[in-house]
Order: C-alpha cells, then structure tokens, then sequence
C-alpha cells in the first residue's frame, strides 16, 4: 500500500472481475451494433483500456479531455474541454465511459454537449458512483461499485496529476490534501 493512503477500497482483483461483468452486459446490450466508446482522459483511461478488451463486440475508441477538478479534491464546478472528440457521432451508437461520477457536473457536462450532436443513442458506463457529494443527477446506464463520500486514487483517478498508476483503488489520506488546501486557502501573510 501507498504511504499517502489510508486503506484499500477496491482491489486490483475485485476490479477485473466486476470490468469482466460490465463487459460482458454491455456486448449483451450492443449485440449487432458497433458502438463508438468514449473515454474521459484522463482519468477513465485504465479503466476503459480494461473494459474494452471484456467486450465481445466490434468497437471504435475516441476520447475526450476535460478538467474540472485541477490540482484540489474539490470541483471548481467549471467544466472545459481540453480535447475533443476525432468522430462526428451523429447517427452513432456512443457509449460515455467515465471512472467516477462525483457532483455529476462533468458527466452532465458531457452528455448534454454530446446530446446535441445527434447521436442515435448515448448511454453512460462509469466504474465508481460516490452518491454523497452528488450535485446535479445524470442518469448512469452501467455503474461498476457504488462508493463512500471518500476522496479515491489508483486504477486511473489521482490527485493534483499524482497515483494513477496504483492498481488498486486506495482511499487518499485526509492529511495529504487539507494541509496542501488549506494553505492555499489562507489570506497570503505579506498582506498582498
Ligand atoms: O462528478 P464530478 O464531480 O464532475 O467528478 C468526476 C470527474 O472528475 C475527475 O476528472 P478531473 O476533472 O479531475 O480530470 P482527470 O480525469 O484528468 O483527472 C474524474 O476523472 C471525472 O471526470
Ligand atoms: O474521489 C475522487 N478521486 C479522484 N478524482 C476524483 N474526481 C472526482 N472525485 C474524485
Ligand atoms: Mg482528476
């Protein structure tokens, strides 16, 4: 286990085996069809490179870059695209995958952008759901584990750019990004 973090939630295997399930639902779901899987980088990035090699359907891969968290634990609740899609997904199959939905402002970002391209249909696969902290409700198609109101790193999702690589998922340390916050929060003392 990581220094910076207070215990495992999700381990590695435990992971791969509820990836194995979503995929085995969304190839029932998508029979016949050839959906365009869409990845949210960064932090979606682990997690869909396992989910699409659980499928036994044919798929095409784009990804998507946004930002809304930056370096806190926080949402700024300003969502911006960095990078957007390669495909015109009119008339597409689209299947969002996501590793978190937290307040669901990125997520209700995103499908309410998507939705306005005509998509022939737009589901929703995210492998946590943190309904504690939730702001706006965005409808979830696939939803691997339902977690604590608890700030989570590894298997894709990090904090301030930092724990990505981890395998499993590991509740963050409390201390590790309070002390870091608060001193940004505090009046700077040269009186400026
Ligand atoms: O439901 P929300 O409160 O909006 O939070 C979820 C989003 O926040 C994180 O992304 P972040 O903006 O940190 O970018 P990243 O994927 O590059 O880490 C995470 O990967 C989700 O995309
Ligand atoms: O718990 C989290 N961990 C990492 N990134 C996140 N983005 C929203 N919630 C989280
Ligand atoms: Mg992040």
């Amino acid at each position: 286990m990581h220094n910076d973090t207070e215990r495992v939630l999700l381990t590695e295997q435990e992971i791969a085996a509820r990836v194995r399930q979503l995929g085995e639902e969304i190839s029932r779901d998508y029979a016949g069809k050839e959906p365009l899987v869409v990845g949210i980088l960064k932090g979606a990035v682990i997690f869909m490179a396992d989910l699409v090699r659980c499928l036994s359907i044919p798929v095409r891969m784009d990804f998507m870059a946004v930002s809304s968290y930056g370096a806190s634990s926080q949402s700024s609740g300003v969502v911006r695209i960095l990078k957007d899609l390669e495909h015109n997904i009119g008339g597409m199959d689209v299947l969002l995958v996501e590793d978190i939905v937290d307040t669901g402002l990125t997520l209700n970002y995103l499908r309410e952008n998507l939705l306005t391209r005509g998509p022939a249909s737009l589901k929703i696969c995210t492998l946590l759901d943190k309904p504690g902290r939730r702001r706006v409700n965005v409808p979830v198609d696939y939803n691997g584990f339902i977690i604590p109101d608890e700030f989570v790193v590894g298997y894709g999702l990090d904090y301030n750019g930092r724990y990505r690589h981890l395998r499993d998922i590991m509740i963050l340390k409390r201390e590790v990004y309070t002390a870091k916050e608060d001193n940004e929060n505090c009046p700077a003392d040269d009186g400026s």
